[in-house]
């Protein structure tokens, strides 16, 4: 399997050996929690776009912002507002963002909020937006079928348990600002968490920032082990970062880690684009068969994704309102 400078696996979604693909992932959500995904079929001109486009909004002044202010969970949240670390000492994280939700059927669609399509500069942010959102979710099926192949299971399998009809998919801009505050003792870009879905499929810009915990626990009931070893996930040009998320690892029974990393500031700004994969609410997520045994029993109980997902979004934003 090819690895990367730091050590983390690529994966080539293009590799017509899917048993052999399948595999490498296996073993790369079992080790790390975390892979690069490569050949995915985005070409890195369309990434840079949507960049591009991603800095235009973030560019505009924040009373401009603010007029699509996070709305069920969608729209713009300012710096601070959300700490993924719900328990660190940081007022919030040092960053800003953009959610974008789901986008099948009505009633979905139109709880997203756009940016002002008065305005000159962001004729096609919309589209651009949409059309990333389309592509790399065709990315996150294609991969969740390989990942079904990883755990023995059929290729259909999360279709079948119905997580991806209209799976709970949000798009996240994400902007850390460059500049470092001399004021305040612990500021993260996004404080110590695991992601809360089913996989993340994440696109950076090339500034570096992001670290994952992979040294300090080799099991994910480790998580609270201290001290945290971090280990910077460096950008590969045109590559995806994915990262396995909380219910996958319930799902697996822990088999599959969902490992906790952050984004340190660094001085320099920095934008990416994180998209979150999560099963569909009415999802039941229970230790597959195949992860458990006599021996191993359920380490979680069974839990509908809506609910689990609106627990965890609400400590993050606690000290907001929702
Ligand atoms: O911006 C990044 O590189 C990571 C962001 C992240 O981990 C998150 O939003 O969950
Ligand atoms: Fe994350």
């Amino acid at each position: 399997m090819a690895k990367s400078p730091n050590f983390l696996p690529i994966i080539d979604l293009s590799s017509t050996d899917r048993v052999s693909t399948a595999n490498s992932i296996r073993q790369a959500c079992i080790d790390y929690g975390f892979f690069y995904l490569i050949n995915h079929g985005m070409e890195e001109e369309f990434l840079e776009r949507v960049f591009e486009e991603s800095k235009k909004f973030f560019a505009l002044p924040v009373e401009e912002k603010m007029k699509v202010a996070r709305k069920e969970h969608r729209g713009y949240t300012p710096l601070y507002d959300e700490k993924l670390d719900s328990l660190g000492r940081s007022r919030g994280d040092f960053k800003e963002g953009f959610y974008i939700g789901p986008m099948q059927g009505l009633s979905q669609s139109s709880l997203n909020q756009w940016p002002s399509e008065g305005n000159s500069c962001m004729p096609s942010w919309k589209t651009t937006m949409e059309s990333y959102y389309e592509k790399v979710l065709y990315v996150g099926r294609r991969l969740a079928s390989l990942i079904a192949l990883a755990l023995n299971l059929e290729e259909r399998f999360f279709d079948k348990v119905g997580a991806l009809h209209a799976p709970m998919a949000f798009l996240r801009l994400l902007h850390y600002p460059g500049e470092l505050s001399a004021l305040e003792e612990e500021v993260y870009g996004a404080s110590a968490h695991s992601d809360y879905g089913m996989i993340t499929l994440l696109a950076t810009d090339g500034v570096r920032g992001l670290q994952a915990c992979f040294a300090a626990s080799t099991i994910c009931r480790e998580k609270d082990k201290r001290p945290h070893i971090w280990e910077d996930v460096y950008h590969i040009n045109g590559a995806l970062i994915v990262n396995i998320g909380d219910m996958m690892e319930r799902w697996t029974n822990c088999l599959f880690r969902s490992t906790l990393h952050r984004v340190m500031p660094t001085g320099q700004e920095r934008y990416s684009l994180a998209f979150f994969m999560d099963p569909n609410h009415d999802c039941v997520v229970q230790c597959l068969e195949s992860c458990c045994s006599e021996a191993s029993p359920p380490k979680f109980p069974p839990v509908r994704s809506g609910d689990y997902l609106e627990e965890r979004i609400k400590a993050a934003y606690s000290s907001q309102e929702s």
